[in-house]
């Protein structure tokens, strides 16, 4: 189960700095885009690169949608998550408000791809984000965008913290951080 505790105490460790080249730690061991305990996941390895960051990454036969075809869901949830290792650069937690991937060609299940991922742009809380995924010709065959807004490192702990594998129902109108502040006492991030 995702140990909140620790991912909460261990942000600022998480965080940096971290030297160009680094190996970076998983957001948490259970993480479905790099987090080695999880089974089902795709244990991204993900490093810095200058201002950005990287991850060489082979998608497998739990990824595919057509036949030797990766499916679209795999292909954004592995860029949604190097994504989420631009804010260990940034310095402050983010979430992804919104994620756009244009699918150039097919991504093909067994082939090594680059995902390379940077910031393009901040204003206030965004923090817009870019990503290109190329073959070993390099060949871009996906490029994607998304809008993350900084957060404070309760945000996690307001809305998950789930233990057991029995998350907690989803209140229906609890899917913004707004309201909740004056009850928690917290300021967003
Ligand atoms: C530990 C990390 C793991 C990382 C894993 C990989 C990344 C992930 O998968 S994160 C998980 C998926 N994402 C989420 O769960 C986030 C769910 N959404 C939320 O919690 C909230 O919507 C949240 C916190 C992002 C923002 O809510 P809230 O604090 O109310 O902000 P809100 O006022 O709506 O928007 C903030 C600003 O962004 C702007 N904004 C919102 N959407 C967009 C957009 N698409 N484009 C441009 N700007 C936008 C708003 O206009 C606002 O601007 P301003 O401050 O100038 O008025």
């Amino acid at each position: 189960m995702p140990d909140m505790g620790t991912m909460l105490a261990h942000w600022a460790e998480r965080a940096g700095p971290h030297s160009d080249g680094a190996l970076l730690p998983p957001h948490h061991e259970r993480c479905l885009g790099c987090g080695l305990d999880n089974p089902h996941g795709h244990h991204l390895q993900v490093h810095r690169r200058g201002d950005g960051v990287v991850a060489d990454h082979v998608f497998d036969e739990r990824h595919v949608g057509a036949p030797g075809v990766v499916h679209g869901g795999a292909v954004a949830t592995v860029l949604d998550d190097l994504f989420g290792f631009l804010p260990y650069l940034v310095g402050t937690p983010a979430v992804t408000r919104q994620l756009t991937v244009d699918y150039l060609s097919p991504v093909l299940v067994g082939v090594s791809y680059r995902i390379e991922a940077t910031v393009t742009s901040r204003e206030d809380r965004k923090v817009f984000v870019a990503a290109t995924v190329s073959d070993f010709d390099e060949r871009t065959v996906a490029t994607s965008s998304a809008v993350f807004i900084t957060v404070d490192v309760e945000h996690f702990a307001r809305h998950g913290g789930v233990s057991g594998g029995s998350p907690t129902p989803p209140v229906a109108d609890d899917h913004r951080d707004t309201g909740r502040e004056g009850e928690m006492g917290q300021q967003r991030g």
